[in-house]
């Protein structure tokens, strides 16, 4: 009897933001502690699994050309993760992998990691695998600090490294414009400058996440803004000077606030509302401080098989 073969899965993943940062002291294995809360945003890569004799993983759309598809791509190395814990040989797990990005390369968005969460929850789904998302979560944390919060979306704390998530509750939508730099920066490099910043002075550190939490349940983007904060925003301004002048342009457009998303080089401005963060996005596009602009909002769910006959979502960008 021919077997049947499973049709292909897609995931919809979203990018993430850091709302607060704090940066403890490298640790022991090289981490830093965080205390961070992530939020999830319209920002989405779409992860395509595929049961496929020829394995392997294509990479299309924003940023295509720097991301490796060989073993060191973060979608495989799920693959391989998924595989070796269900009992298939990670070495010929008869899997093709197809992603189609929208989250800036290395922008501090977590792009690699949502591949890698969405490729996590794509196989499940295509290995008929009865395994809970805790269980897809602690396998997502081999994976990398972010890969965990890719799984849950929407808006959460994150502690240890950042793969300890803990959902925070809110029902308020909040507009944001990113702006993306014209070449990535490397995780790693942001974190050791950040030490050596510290290791010469004393840059200035966020205060507690309670008042970010309760800027968050208030539901109020005007006290939200004046709450965001990012340990790693003067590691990743110090690498990147021009980030200085595209916060600046993004305030002066009319955000609320502007913060460096994670490691960075993307910046991320809260915005009052939808309409202004358009106007906002087109005047930033304008103004020659980044390479594009898009437009998203959040929170929004985290990675998610998209059933054949949901619309492919609108992209949100606003053209440079
Ligand atoms: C900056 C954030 O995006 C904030 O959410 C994350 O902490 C980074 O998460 P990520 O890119 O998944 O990081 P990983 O791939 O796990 O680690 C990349 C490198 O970043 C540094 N790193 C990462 C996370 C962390 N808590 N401390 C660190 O020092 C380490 O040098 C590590 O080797
Ligand atoms: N599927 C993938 N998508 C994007 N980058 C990938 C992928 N697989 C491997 N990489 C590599 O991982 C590195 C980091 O990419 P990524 O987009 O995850 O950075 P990031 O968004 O800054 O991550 P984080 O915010 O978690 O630090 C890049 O140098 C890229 O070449």
């Amino acid at each position: 009897m021919l077997a049947v073969v499973p049709p292909p899965v897609t995931v919809r993943v979203p990018a993430k933001v850091n709302l607060h940062l704090a940066v403890g002291d490298v640790r022991p294995d090289g981490y830093h502690d965080l205390v961070t809360i992530f939020q999830a945003l319209s920002l989405v890569d779409e992860v395509t699994v595929a049961v496929a004799d020829e394995p392997g993983v294509e990479v299309h759309g924003e940023g295509a050309d720097q991301v490796p598809t060989g073993a060191s791509n973060l979608a495989w190395r799920a693959v391989r993760l998924l595989a070796a814990h269900v009992g298939k040989d990670p070495d010929d797990p008869k899997v093709r992998v197809v992603i189609r990005k929208a989250i800036p390369v290395a922008g501090g968005m977590a792009g690699g990691s949502a591949d890698a969460a969405a490729t996590l929850v794509g196989l499940s789904s295509l290995w008929r695998l009865e395994i809970s998302r805790d269980e897809l979560a602690e396998l997502a944390g081999k994976l990398g600090a972010d890969v965990p919060f890719a799984l849950y979306g929407a808006t959460a704390l994150g502690t240890g490294r950042g793969e300890r998530i803990v959902p925070v509750l809110g029902r308020h939508q909040f507009h944001w414009v990113l702006a993306f730099d014209r070449r990535g920066l490397s995780t790693p490099d942001v974190f050791d400058e950040l030490d050596r910043l510290r290791a010469e002075g004393d840059p200035p550190r966020v205060g507690a996440v309670e008042a970010v939490l309760e800027g968050l349940s208030s539901g109020d983007p005007r006290q939200l803004a004046l709450l965001l904060g990012n340990d790693l925003q003067a590691a990743a301004v110090s690498l990147r000077p021009n980030l200085r002048r595209t916060l600046r342009a993004g305030v002066d457009a009319g955000a609320l606030a502007g913060i460096v998303s994670g490691s960075g080089p993307t910046t991320a401005f809260l915005c009052e509302d939808g309409d202004t963060a358009v106007r906002v996005a087109a005047e930033l596009a304008g103004a020659g401080v980044c390479r594009t602009v898009r437009v998203a909002h959040g929170p929004v769910p985290g990675a998610r098989v998209v059933t054949t006959e949901e619309p492919k979502p609108i992209p949100p960008e606003v053209h440079a």
